[in-house]
């Protein structure tokens, strides 16, 4: 069978990327019934996506003017903040076969808890969990976990490392035959068959086992983003997907190609890898109707709400900063925690123009796709230009960043899945009950 394409929807209110999605007239209103969700699911799962997909921020964004006013009062992201798993598993109940992506952050989660919490939602879903592993960027969301300040990024990493080790210890702590259940003999579990972990780094410690058996798909499928030097080494030793974000299909291209490179020097197959681009379709009945759309998301970005939401992910509080400031000026100051991504993406942006952006242009771009790339057209259209970047090897699959919730899932469901499979580039059924079937990865042995 040709390569094929996977799909990942990202589930996010009030907003994902850009900043007025939650305005915008085709969106819902609904946000806090379950509802809304579960129907994003079943969508996602109508149109064969391999996974929806949750981010998590644990911090209401406060870095702009020094408060949080900017971001509650204009509904950007981080406003509002579900926790994931209680999400996902509302979504589980709806669906039958379509990925749960969490993200648990290992800076201030314990691993105990992770693996129970990811491991509950995998066995319960019947192995459809995956987790987003994450190691949280700055101090105020370390304020919410009893410190005052974040660990150095490098620290995080290696903390990280200690987790998943812990984590994938815990979820391998049962045997896969461990549960027998018979009522005539009256064993319930093998004990032969539950083994204690004894885990002691210099992190964190945990003795086991987990409180639960293995999932039909052993364990759950490992995300991750990592955009620095140590992120990508983690990322190439843990990940089985990873996101990225690039502004061009060159610089999609060289990320790909080094991560693949990173995890072949580790002895990994660099086929068990899928790397997922972030893309902004805009979808319309004509391609006149699609570029009308997009200057409509242009048009109707706040830039107070962009630069906060900008603010939060460089650590740099923009509020006082005139709105004429190049670019160029702002990115070299850009060495905060988290920043050396979106200090990557604005240079990027910075070198699309000839003459350099200000701030607010900056803001305007930010605040409409978070520079994420927008791929403009008719649904053909769209399926086409994935169909390219694919082919190029730019990515191995997407990540759909919605721009209506739920209407970006609906139209590339209806509009832009039909024309990939067309194309023979995307499945036209599951292969299989689990993630890691779906997916196409190995099951995971010991
Ligand atoms: C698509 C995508 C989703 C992400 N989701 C989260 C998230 O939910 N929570 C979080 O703390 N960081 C999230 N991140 C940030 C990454 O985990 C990572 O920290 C960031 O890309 C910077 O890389 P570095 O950690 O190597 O510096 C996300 C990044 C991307 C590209």
């Amino acid at each position: 069978m040709p390569r094929q394409m996977t799909l990942i929807g990202f589930y996010k209110i009030p907003t994902a990327h850009y900043t007025g999605m939650w305005r915008h007239p085709h969106s819902a209103t609904n946000l806090l019934d379950p509802a809304l969700p579960m129907h994003a699911a079943k969508v996602l799962e109508e149109g064969l996506f391999d996974m929806i997909f949750m981010s998590d921020g644990i911090v209401t964004p406060a870095t702009f003017g020094d408060r949080f006013d900017e971001t509650l009062r204009s509904g950007s992201q981080g406003a509002l903040e579900l926790e994931p798993s209680v999400v996902l598993s509302m979504m589980a109940t709806a669906t039958s076969r379509i990925g749960l992506g969490g993200t648990m952050s290992t800076t201030f989660m314990p691993p105990f808890h992770i693996a129970r919490i990811l491991g509950s939602l995998d066995v319960l879903s019947g192995g459809r969990a995956a987790w987003n592993i994450v190691t949280s960027h700055n101090d105020v969301q370390a304020q919410n976990f009893g410190s005052d300040t974040i660990l150095p990024a490098d620290q995080r990493y290696d903390r990280a490392d200690e987790v998943t080790e812990a984590v994938t210890g815990l979820w391998s702590s049962w045997e896969a035959d461990a549960v027998v259940v018979d009522k005539q003999t009256g064993v319930f579990v093998d004990p032969e068959k539950v083994h204690h972990v004894d885990y002691e780094g210099e992190h964190v410690k945990v003795r086991g086992p987990l409180s639960i058996p293995r999932s039909a798909q052993g364990r759950p499928v490992l995300m991750q983003a990592g955009s620095s030097n140590r992120g990508m080494e983690f990322g190439a030793r843990w990940g089985e997907i990873i996101f990225v974000m690039g502004h061009t299909p060159e610089a999609l291209h060289k990320q790909r190609a080094a991560m693949r490179a990173k995890v072949a020097e580790l002895g990994r197959n660099p086929d068990d890898l899928k790397v997922a681009a972030l893309v902004q379709p805009i979808i319309g009945e004509t391609e006149a109707i699609a570029r009308e759309k997009q200057e409509f998301i242009r048009s109707t970005v706040s830039v107070d709400a962009a630069l906060a939401v900008l603010s939060a992910h460089t650590g740099i509080d923009l509020s006082a900063m005139p709105r004429d400031t190049a670019v160029s000026a702002i990115v070299d100051q850009l060495g905060g925690p988290g920043a050396r991504g979106t200090a990557a993406l604005l240079n990027q942006a910075n070198d699309a123009g000839t003459d350099g952006i200000t701030l607010e242009e900056a803001a305007r771009k930010f605040g409409a796709s978070g520079l994420t790339p927008q791929v403009v057209g008719t649904g053909e259209q769209v399926a086409e230009q994935l169909r390219e970047l694919f082919d190029a090897e730019a990515a191995d699959g997407f990540m759909i960043d919605p721009t209506e919730m739920p209407g970006t899932f609906e139209s590339f469901t209806r509009a832009v899945v039909p024309h990939l499979q067309r194309m023979g580039v995307f499945r036209t059924a599951y292969a299989g009950e689990t993630l890691r079937d779906v997916l196409g990865l190995p099951s995971v042995v010991s």
